[in-house]
């Protein structure tokens, strides 16, 4: 079995990732996030998940690692929203996803010594309306400030979704079946993982 390394410094992927039985280590990377002028959304999850898991695969002391790297942002009437860098930011995020559909798109890419590989998930949340006393009172919970368009669907946030449609891991920050689905191409099943914990527990 090849060394997982998380290249992530988001709670949610590890938990995520924990969630599926795989063993692994967390090394975060630090690049730089910037939007390209007129950068579509699409490919700017998919540019930084890439560039996060190649970064990391530079610095896992075992070059035979594979590395994951994931990327989420929220996308609103053309606008991307990445982390707010403060509360009016955040606020705004809200008023504008008040009461509409959106995208939240997550990128994530699985790097080893044969190359970089990477899948993009596009789901569409759908919330109520949300109240300036509400968007007031969510900040107040620290919340909104480390996440993409200001909210947290597996926290407090799942007050405002009225639908779903797609991936929920993914809006959580790391699409499951697809990172799975990207660990098979490269020869790891997650089910192979599974297969040699039951046996070591024999
Ligand atoms: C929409 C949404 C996002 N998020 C989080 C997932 C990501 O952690 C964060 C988006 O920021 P990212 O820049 O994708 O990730 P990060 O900076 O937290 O971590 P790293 O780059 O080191 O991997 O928003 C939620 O936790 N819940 C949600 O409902």
């Amino acid at each position: 079995m090849r060394p997982v390394v998380l290249a992530s410094a988001s709670p949610r992927r590890r938990e995520l990732l924990e969630q599926i039985g795989l063993s692994f280590t967390v090394a975060p990377v630090d690049i730089d996030e910037t939007p390209l002028p007129d950068e579509r959304p699409d490919h700017y999850v998919e540019r930084l998940a890439r560039q996060k898991a190649e970064a990391g695969l530079t610095r896992a002391a075992d070059p035979n690692s594979l590395v994951i790297g994931s990327d989420t942002t929220v996308v609103c009437e053309d606008r991307i929203m990445a982390k707010p860098a403060n509360e009016a930011e955040a606020a705004d995020m809200l008023r504008l996803l008040s009461g509409r559909t959106h995208k939240v798109m997550t990128a994530v890419a699985l790097a080893g010594e044969y190359g970089c590989y990477a899948r993009l998930v596009i789901t569409e949340v759908r919330f109520r309306e949300i109240f300036e006393e509400e968007i007031k009172a969510y900040w107040q919970t620290g919340e909104p400030a480390d996440k993409a368009g200001g909210y947290g669907i597996q926290g407090g946030g799942a007050v405002f979704v009225d639908g779903l449609w797609g991936s929920y891991s993914a809006v959580v920050g790391l699409p499951l079946q697809e990172t799975a689905e990207l660990f098979e191409e490269a020869g790891q099943p997650v089910w192979s993982v599974w297969l040699s914990s039951a046996e070591m527990s024999l």
